[in-house]
């Protein structure tokens, strides 16, 4: 059973912080990822390296540490998703004020911001599930000051009729609770390396998102591609078999030749490894 470090709001809501980056430290380093930047390179990328999603990752941390502290054990109301709103675009600006305006990790703030709000809203560890219905009762609430604007992530979703990072939170992150833990877990317990495990938690977000970044570089083609070659690595066994390994590198050799990259399924990963950390096993994995 997991013991958060300290229970009074300052303490823990340092270590969430730290922790959320620490995650995007090792999605980004995760080696090899299919068209996204890795220990390898810059993927199917010109403007990202390791380093820049480093030192964007750092430049994040005061941004969840500040979302924590402002959700400490309040409920899931207009006013904490305003002030959460607001802190998210101080990340933002942070991010790009880090990166000389290269945005590394839009959706991660997202989705990592929305995760850090809730487990400080509960005040304490919880199941994974229970933190990603938290942050989905925070996600559904509307944000007076958001921009209006069109991003690129709501032009794929209108154009393709398919959910994104919004409705992916809205929805308490069905991508990482259904499919990215237990692949995560049922890789570990199988004697999988933690980079197999994670590799194999990514495929398995792989084989059903609806990722924007690849439909906005690549279309449906590449995004159908994108989930036949993650279905395909699982099937063969997933990273820790060398079946596994070759259907991998296809894929990879598939995203760059599309020029996709799975941005969207690269910051869920990040959120997995998070909840991974900092919350109890669900209520079903305690009765196994
Ligand atoms: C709700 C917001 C996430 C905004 O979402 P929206 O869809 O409107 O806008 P985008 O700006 O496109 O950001 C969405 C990013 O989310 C990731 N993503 C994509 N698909 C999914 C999915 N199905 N589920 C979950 N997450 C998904 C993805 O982020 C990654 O990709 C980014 C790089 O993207 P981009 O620049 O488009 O791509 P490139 O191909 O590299 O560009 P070119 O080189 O071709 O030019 C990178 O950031 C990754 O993180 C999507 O990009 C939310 O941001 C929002 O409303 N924020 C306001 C603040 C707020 O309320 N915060 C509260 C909580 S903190
Ligand atoms: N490793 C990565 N490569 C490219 N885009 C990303 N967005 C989040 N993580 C990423």
């Amino acid at each position: 059973m997991k013991h958060l470090p300290q229970t009074h709001a300052d303490g823990m809501a340092g270590w969430l912080a730290r922790v959320a980056t620490v995650c995007l430290i090792d999605e980004a380093r995760l080696t090899p990822k299919p068209g996204l930047v890795d220990a390898r390179g810059s993927g199917a990328h010109h403007d990202l390296t390791l380093a820049l999603m480093e030192r964007s990752a750092h430049s994040l941390t005061p941004a969840f540490q500040h979302m924590a502290e402002h959700s400490w054990l309040r409920p899931a109301d207009i006013a904490l998703r305003e002030t959460v709103g607001r802190l998210g675009r101080e990340g933002e600006q942070a991010m790009m004020a880090a990166t000389g305006g290269v945005n590394t990790h839009r959706g991660a703030i997202w989705a990592l911001g929305l995760l850090v709000s809730a487990v400080a809203m509960l005040g304490e560890a919880a199941p994974s599930d229970v933190v990603t219905k938290a942050a989905a009762r925070l996600a559904q609430l509307p944000d007076s000051a958001a921009p209006k604007g069109f991003s690129k992530g709501l032009r794929a979703t209108h154009r393709y009729q398919v959910p994104g990072a919004r409705e992916e939170a809205q929805q308490g992150f069905p991508h990482v609770t259904r499919l990215a833990l237990p692949q995560l877990w049922a890789s570990r317990a199988q004697g999988a390396s933690e980079t197999q495990a994670r590799l194999d938690a990514l495929m398995a977000i792989m084989t059903s998102l609806t990722d924007t970044c690849v439909l906005n570089r690549a279309g449906l083609e590449g995004l159908e591609a994108m989930q036949q070659g993650a279905r395909a690595v699982l099937a063969a066994g997933g990273t820790a078999q060398a079946a596994g390994r070759d259907a991998l590198a296809r894929l990879d050799a598939d995203m760059l030749a599309r020029n996709a990259s799975p941005g969207g399924a690269a910051d869920l990963l990040a959120a997995t490894l998070f909840l991974d950390r900092t919350s109890l096993p669900q209520a079903a994995q305690l009765t196994h």
